[in-house]
């Protein structure tokens, strides 16, 4: 049921499972107050700036050195590039855009069943803003999380989604696997035995954005940096991310680029590779006039594992920025607080 005109919206989108897709229904005539930001946390659209943009690199001639290069100095200067010509058929893109949709198509009554109350896993939950019991400020996007490489809970995983999440996460994996290549290259650095320490967890998330009435006082996803290794994000034709440009105050949009995977530097990278990554800050822009979807795969160390600078890059001489932290530690503060821009990585500092 509606919730009434003294009511609660926080109770009708959290408790009661109906998320900002449940509000952007209702077609509000203004933004509830539970969403409406301090005026720091708005995207200032007077500080992005028109003129500059990440780089597109091209990917198909993977025997061109130049690529691996494009790659690394990437990644060092911006944290953010979006890739075209990977070889990740555009239909099993648009296949899993599409599921994103019908998944948040559904029923109320449907959805909740993965909520974390009633999911019967861990590793498969539906949210709505970042962390609802913390935030004090409420994000306009709902989410489902699913933690891929937790192979035995697949059986609950949403059917209406399943097969064409599974089939995108195992088509990026070779892209996955040799822009690490590439970032390993740019450090000297054998992927051969780092693999695991890169790619040991994977998690992915089906994001959706709905229509919000004064998208300029809200936020869809806060100022943050990614906990992940790389994060490998596909976006539809709306547009709403932004990167700060590094050290600045200033933002830069990133476009949707048709076929195009954005990809970013997580804050697991920027500690291991001792800063020379960089996990760059970003938020999503709340839409007015259009609903709007992303999927990302975050790909992780494993939960166990220890991570800090690599050994390859100190015997050198190079002074470690980081300590070593155990990742589940690392993704459990991320977790413990709202969006903070970059200060997660407080925890892992020297
Ligand atoms: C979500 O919106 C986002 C996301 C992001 C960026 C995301 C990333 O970079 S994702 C990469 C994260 N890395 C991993 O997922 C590695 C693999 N993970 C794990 O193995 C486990 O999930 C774990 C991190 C080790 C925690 O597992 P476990 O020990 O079983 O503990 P839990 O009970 O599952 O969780 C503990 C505590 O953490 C919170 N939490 C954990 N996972 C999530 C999640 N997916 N979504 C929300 N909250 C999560 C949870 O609050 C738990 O506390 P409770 O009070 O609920 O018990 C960037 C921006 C975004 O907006
Ligand atoms: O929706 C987007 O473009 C980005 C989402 C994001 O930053 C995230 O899920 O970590
Ligand atoms: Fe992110």
């Amino acid at each position: 049921m509606a919730p009434s005109p003294t009511n609660d919206y926080r109770n009708f989108a959290v408790t009661k499972g109906h998320g900002v897709k449940g509000l952007s229904d209702l077609k509000l005539d203004a933004l509830p107050e539970q969403y409406i930001q301090p005026v720091e946390e708005r995207l200032d659209m007077t500080k992005v700036l028109k003129k500059e943009s990440i780089p597109v690199i091209d990917m198909s001639n993977l025997d061109d050195p130049n690529v691996a290069h494009q790659i690394a100095a990437a990644a060092e200067k911006w944290g953010f590039f979006q890739i075209i010509n990977h070889g990740v058929p555009i239909e099993v893109l648009e296949n899993v855009k599409e599921a994103t949709r019908r998944f948040f198509a559904l029923p109320v009554e449907e959805k909740i069943k993965y909520t974390q109350e009633q999911s019967p896993t861990n590793s498969v939950r539906l949210t709505t803003s970042f962390l609802p019991k913390v935030d004090k400020v409420l994000e306009w996007k709902d989410y489902l999380s699913i933690l891929v490489s937790d192979e035995k809970s697949s059986e609950f995983w949403p059917s209406t989604c399943k097969h064409d999440v599974k089939e995108y996460v195992e088509k990026s994996e070779f892209v996955m696997k040799w822009l690490l290549k590439a970032l390993m290259k740019g450090l000297n650095v054998d992927m051969d035995s780092k693999e695991s320490i890169l790619m040991g967890s994977t998690r992915i998330n089906l994001n959706y954005y709905p229509v919000c009435p004064n998208p300029e006082l809200a936020i869809g996803v806060g100022r943050h940096s990614d906990v992940s290794t790389l994060t490998f994000l596909l976006q539809d034709n709306v547009g709403g991310l932004h990167i700060r440009k590094m050290d600045t105050d200033t933002w830069i949009f990133v476009p949707p680029v048709e076929g195009a995977i954005v990809i970013n530097i997580g804050d697991a990278l920027q500690i291991l590779s001792n800063g020379k990554y960089k996990s760059a800050e970003h938020c999503v822009a709340a839409n007015g006039s259009n609903d709007r979807i992303s999927v990302p795969i975050f790909t992780n160390p494993s939960p166990d594992d220890i991570i800090g600078p690599l050994p390859e890059l100190l015997k050198n001489g190079e002074k470690p920025v980081y300590k070593h932290v155990l990742y589940s530690d690392y993704v459990k503060h991320f977790y413990r607080k709202s969006h903070d821009g970059k200060h997660t990585l407080d925890f892992a500092k020297m």
